[in-house]
């Protein structure tokens, strides 16, 4: 951090990829007022930022601030970068981040924006930072809300919870992304936060399908609830604080993702149920749905740890295992009986 002329504080932020979120976080973070750059892997997202002040791939019609700067030399982002954003799609993370790990400036904390489960290891993007940038856990925080982008980059009101080991680091945060329409809240809870993220967008999908194969809200709100109660499940039993889920990171985010059309994760899913095929609806999707992905290793970390997760087991037989969606409804709603907090 440094002091600026007048007395006040000033911090310097790198974010680690222009697609929607990673843009709409660099310019929440300019607005309270930061310096922020954000590294584009593509040298016209570069020039559209700085010289037209628009994403217009990612965000079109939305004004970016003169001072919002972007660079596809990571070296030049990350230099004297207090905080270090994150938010490249969540199974490139490891991949990327190995390759950044030398121009990491030492007292940097890395935050993960990212709302996935990486394939193969099972691991929590946290944990995949830990792990690559090896930074113990009071450098590593996790930045989750009910936060679509294109409405926060509209300057609509929002919120978010910058959840760390170390609170004070949570708290430098929490103070580096507070703007007058944009309020954070702290948590130390970072198994909780990142779970319910990673998690929902599993539930949109499921959403997503039942709407498109035209169900209402009523077995719309049946999916969020029983959604609910299965990130719960998880988060439990990877010892998350079940308060958490009640929270922005969880309930709050659960509620966003699945009502949204804006969603990508639910827009996948309705398509889903509209009848496309899985290559028909990849084909159209042009952003990140992380649910897709990671609803794969979700399953495999929830049979680890003998957790029963039902929704995402019809996903994962959706996408993977050819099921129709009829069927995997159909199997939903036929399990046997159970009291309701059976297994929380
Ligand atoms: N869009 C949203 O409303 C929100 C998204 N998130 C999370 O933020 C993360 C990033 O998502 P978005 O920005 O929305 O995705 P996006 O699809 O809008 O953008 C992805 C960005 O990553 C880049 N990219 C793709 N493959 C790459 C690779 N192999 N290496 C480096 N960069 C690569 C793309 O060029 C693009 O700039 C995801 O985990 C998502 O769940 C979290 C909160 C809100
Ligand atoms: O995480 C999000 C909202 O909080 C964005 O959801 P999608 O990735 O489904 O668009």
């Amino acid at each position: 951090m440094e002091r600026r002329r007048g007395g006040g504080v000033t911090f310097r932020v790198a974010v680690m990829g222009a697609g929607s979120w990673g843009t709409t976080f660099g310019k929440l973070l300019c607005d309270a007022g930061g310096e922020v750059t954000v590294w584009a892997r593509r040298p016209e997202r570069v020039e559209a930022i700085n010289e037209r002040h628009e994403n217009s791939e990612y965000l079109p019609g939305v004004e970016l601030p003169a001072a919002l700067r972007a660079t596809a030399d990571a070296a030049e982002a990350l230099a004297g970068a207090d905080f270090v954003a994150l938010a490249v799609p969540a199974q490139t993370l490891r991949e990327n981040l190995a390759a950044w790990v030398p121009l990491l400036p030492p007292r940097s904390v890395l935050v993960s924006l990212m709302k996935g489960v990486e394939l193969g290891t099972c691991r929590r993007m946290s944990e995949v930072i830990g792990e690559v940038a090896d930074v113990p856990a009071e450098r590593v925080a996790v930045f989750s809300g009910p936060n679509l982008a294109r409405e926060i980059a509209a300057g609509q009101p929002g919120a978010a919870v910058a959840a760390c080991a170390d609170e004070e680091a949570a708290r430098r945060l929490q103070a580096a992304a507070m703007t007058p329409y944009f309020r954070v809240y702290t948590s130390t809870d970072v198994v909780g936060v990142e779970l319910g993220g990673a998690v929902k967008n599993i539930v949109a999908l499921c959403v997503g399908m039942a709407v498109g194969l035209g169900f209402g809200d009523s077995t719309r709100a049946l999916l969020m609830t029983r959604g609910l109660a299965e990130i719960a499940r998880l988060g439990a039993a990877l010892g998350a604080d079940e308060h958490t889920f009640a929270g922005l990171a969880g309930m709050g985010d659960l509620i966003g993702t699945c009502s949204s059309p804006l969603s990508r994760n639910r827009t996948f899913g309705e398509n889903l149920g509209r009848g496309m095929t899985l290559d028909e609806v990849v084909a159209v999707t042009k952003q990140t749905a992380e649910g897709v992905k990671s609803s794969g290793a979700v399953l495999e970390l929830a049979r680890k740890h003998n957790v029963e997760m039902p929704m995402t087991e019809a996903v994962v037989a959706v996408l993977y295992e050819g099921v129709p969606i009829a069927d995997a409804a159909s199997s939903l709603i036929s399990r046997s009986p159970k009291p309701e907090r059976y297994g929380l």
